[in-house]
């Protein structure tokens, strides 16, 4: 049967990109996106907003909600310092089993705990499986209207500590107009808007970065 397009995309990064060379991966998943078959990753315009906020936290810990093909997981495991850890959830096993050999190709699974299940399932168990105490950097990149139920769940479980940074992808494009609204409008978030432009297009779209203030 057919192959998928994660399937595809993955043989273009062992095609094109070289093992252990994190850019290679992340140039060839662009270069597939632009020239073969679009695929939802933030991809170079937007990641290079998310690579200045990574470099800028220079985070511990990391929390992903939405690996699909781990595009956005080498982007930001690769800027982490050593010892530091990226925690990343993914629901679809298909994906995951992709985003997994992507990311040893880009030679940073030992930075990268990726972990298969629903955000709301594992967000409350971050403590007492993974010993998490708080995050300090958490990308939102996952089904647009759980954006705003997982981040009140982490609010909920401890998981936001004062200056903990959020940066959500696709405000605009898709949109998550009641995410947005909540973190411009809640005392405890100081909110700021990156406008961009939806990934390998013309049309817009940005990030939002939030920090928790406790
Ligand atoms: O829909 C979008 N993203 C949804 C992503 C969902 C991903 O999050 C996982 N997940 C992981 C954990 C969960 O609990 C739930 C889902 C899903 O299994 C999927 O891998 C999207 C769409 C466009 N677009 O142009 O249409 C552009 C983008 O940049 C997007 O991110
Ligand atoms: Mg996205």
């Amino acid at each position: 049967t057919r192959s998928t397009r994660p399937q595809r995309l993955l043989k273009a990064v062992q095609k094109h990109a070289t093992r252990g060379d994190p850019q290679s991966v992340i140039s060839a998943i662009d270069h597939f996106c632009r020239h073969s078959e679009w695929a939802m990753n933030i991809g170079d315009e937007k990641g290079s907003i998310l690579d200045s906020v990574v470099s800028e936290v220079n985070p511990e810990k990391v929390l992903e909600l939405g690996t699909y093909c781990g595009y956005s997981t080498v982007r930001i495991a690769r800027l982490l310092p050593p010892g530091a850890r990226l925690i990343t959830l993914e629901f679809n096993a298909d994906y995951a089993a992709i985003a997994r050999q992507v990311i040893i190709w880009a030679g940073l699974e030992d930075k990268v705990q990726l972990v298969e299940g629903a955000s709301e399932d594992w967000i409350p168990r971050m403590k007492e499986h993974f010993g998490i105490e708080t995050f300090d950097f958490v990308f939102l990149d996952h089904w647009k209207d759980r954006y705003l139920p997982d981040t009140k769940l982490m609010e909920d479980c401890g998981l936001l500590r004062k200056g903990t940074v959020l940066l959500a992808d696709n405000v605009i494009c898709p949109g998550v107009p009641d995410y947005l609204a909540y973190v411009r409008n809640s005392l405890s978030y100081k909110s700021c808007y990156f406008k961009s432009h939806l990934e390998y297009t013309k049309a817009e779209d940005g990030l939002e970065k939030s920090v928790f203030l406790g």
